[in-house]
């Protein structure tokens, strides 16, 4: 089949593709593209899912968002009502009137009602070439009412779903297309992933917001060749309709900004958790799920915003901290050991670099800063905030005895992360006022890689912890053996260690992440347990 974004995807990267496109942007009298996504779904009455949750999405996100209408529903919080198909023919035209003129550089599909529809869509592709296919596979709505019957499921499996660049079902929509199969916990919700992605699309995110007993809200995605289990905190509220047609849009917007897929994924997981975050209290309707704020940028101050979009306190988990005298130990080089560590399940890098010219940290940071920024993890660096500036990275991370967080808030502006090292409560609280995102609390534990500093222990991690306003992630001496006791403790507020010689003075990074991951995964599900 003919369809031109599958025929980029095959063979080039989200990257490549984006330079094959910048030369075909349009430009009409000077003026260049702006990001655009072509949402083909159905229409919510109620508007907390379908066209209309895309376009407040996309508006939100700032991608332009047009839209061919499937199918008309009468819906609202207590369930669907009604369902009125539009015909296939004037599907066709509704995407011929929009691929035909505008230059569209990723399609989202949702709600497609008939086999007709998927045809017609099909065709349309073959027709239009587009950089990108992102399909939310919708049969059921969350309030369990039948949007797309089980005769459309051999379509999606073998016409559909090869020509995606990522499928993104639910619990519910994974096992139908797997012809049923249970589908109860994470490990589950891998061998769905897999068995997907067998089907021919190029990525698949299993969506866990239904998954039942999960204190976390996990997705599961799988590229063919890595799994990464992507976690957030789940949101107690009842406003989650719409929240796979939002989380499809937003990694569509993302692609359609030239972000990698597993950023556009992690940053559309995030924009749904903050979104549902803002909007847990919000009442609209009488029923049971509710639809939720797509657009609190425009509401909540730029600032708290800005803040909380660029950080989240769970990539606090596994925090890498690299050590160049370490990994010139073992002959690697500081890019080959932090790729390591993030395939191995590191959730944040900090840059440490004692002792080297500014020119070489520099260009070691921009390197790293390339490796994390493909696989959508921040990177921070230490102590220097010219260097941070310089190279664009995500954050720094400062010593009570480096710049204090308030001036380095000043210098880096209201995106960048900041972090600060606190042993005492009174530390604490001055990163708080000074405007910091994170404090790292220690050392728990004595270690070689800072002389003469003094440890706190686990008792004095908790006062901390307890007393913080700010997420914590604990550093000091931690490693396999005590890693687990660390986070097991399940103190309020603390969301993660980190880790120097336990991952980099090490033969093999990559098998060490891993095995730190694995440990801090079942220490923190079993205190959520107790
Ligand atoms: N209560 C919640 N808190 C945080 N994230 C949630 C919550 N419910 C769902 N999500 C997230 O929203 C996205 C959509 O998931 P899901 O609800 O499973 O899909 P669908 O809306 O298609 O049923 C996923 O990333 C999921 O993890
Ligand atoms: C028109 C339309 N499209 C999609 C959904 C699924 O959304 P959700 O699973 O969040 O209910 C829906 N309810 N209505
Ligand atoms: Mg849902």
């Amino acid at each position: 089949m003919a369809c031109g974004g599958v025929i980029l995807s095959n063979s080039l990267s989200f990257y490549q593709k984006r330079i094959v496109m910048s030369s075909r942007v349009q430009e009409k009298n000077g003026g260049a593209s702006i990001p655009h996504v072509l949402s083909v779904a159905g229409s919510d009455s109620g508007a907390g899912a379908g066209i209309q949750a895309d376009l407040k999405t996309c508006a939100a996100r700032g991608v332009y968002c047009s839209t061919v209408i499937t199918a008309v529903t009468a819906q609202n919080t207590v369930g669907v009502q009604s369902v009125h198909a539009v015909p296939e023919d004037f599907v066709a035209q509704q995407l011929k009137s929009v691929l035909s003129d505008m230059q569209v550089d990723v399609v989202k599909s949702g709600m497609l009602p008939s086999v007709g529809v998927v045809k017609v869509l099909l065709q349309s592709l073959a027709e239009f070439s587009v950089r990108a296919l992102v399909v939310d596979p919708v049969m059921v709505s969350t309030s369990g009412d039948v949007l797309a019957g089980p005769s459309i499921l051999s379509t999606f499996r073998e016409e559909l779903l090869p020509m995606a660049d990522i499928v993104t079902p639910n619990i519910k929509e994974a096992s139908a297309l797997l012809g049923g199969i249970r589908l109860e916990t994470v490990a589950d919700m891998r061998t769905a992933a897999e068995l997907l992605h067998a089907l021919g699309p190029r990525n698949v995110l299993v969506k866990g917001g239904d998954l039942p007993g999960s204190l976390d809200a996990v997705d599961i995605f799988f590229n063919g060749e890595h799994f990464y289990e992507l976690r957030s905190s789940r949101i107690k509220t009842h406003n989650t309709h719409g929240t796979g047609c939002t989380l499809a849009s937003c990694i569509a917007a993302e692609l359609a900004k030239g972000s990698p897929m597993l950023t556009a994924v992690r940053v559309a997981k995030r924009y749904v958790e903050t979104a549902l975050e803002y909007s847990k209290d919000i009442l609209i309707g009488n029923g049971i799920q509710g639809p939720f704020d797509h657009l609190l940028r425009l509401k909540s101050g730029s600032h708290s915003f800005h803040r909380k979009d660029a950080f989240n306190p769970s990539d606090l988990f596994l925090y890498a901290v690299t050590d160049s005298g370490m990994n010139k130990k073992w002959g690697r080089s500081m890019v080959d050991a932090v790729a390591e560590a993030i395939q191995g399940g590191a959730t944040i890098v900090q840059l440490r670099e004692k002792d080297v010219e500014t020119r070489d940290f520099l260009e070691t940071a921009k390197s790293c800063l390339a490796v994390c920024r493909s696989h959508g993890v921040p990177l921070l660096i230490n102590d220097r905030i010219d260097v941070a500036l310089a190279s664009d990275a995500d954050g720094v991370h400062v010593g009570q005895s480096d710049m204090p967080a308030t001036v380095a808030r000043t210098l880096l502006g209201p995106e960048k992360i900041i972090g600060v090292s606190c042993k005492t409560v009174e530390q604490a609280q001055q990163a708080w006022i000074g405007g910091a995102d994170y404090i790292g609390c220690g050392g728990v534990y004595s270690t070689n890689t800072k002389a003469n500093n003094p440890t706190i222990g686990l008792d004095g991690l908790k006062t901390v912890c307890s007393a913080s306003k700010l997420p914590v992630v604990a550093i000091g001496g931690i490693n396999a053996s005590n890693a687990g006791t660390v986070m097991g403790m399940g103190v309020p507020n603390l969301k993660g260690v980190a880790v120097v010689s336990a991952l980099f003075d090490r033969e093999n990074v990559l098998a060490e992440t891993k095995k730190l991951h694995a440990l801090l995964m079942e220490a923190s599900s079993s205190s959520k347990m107790q």
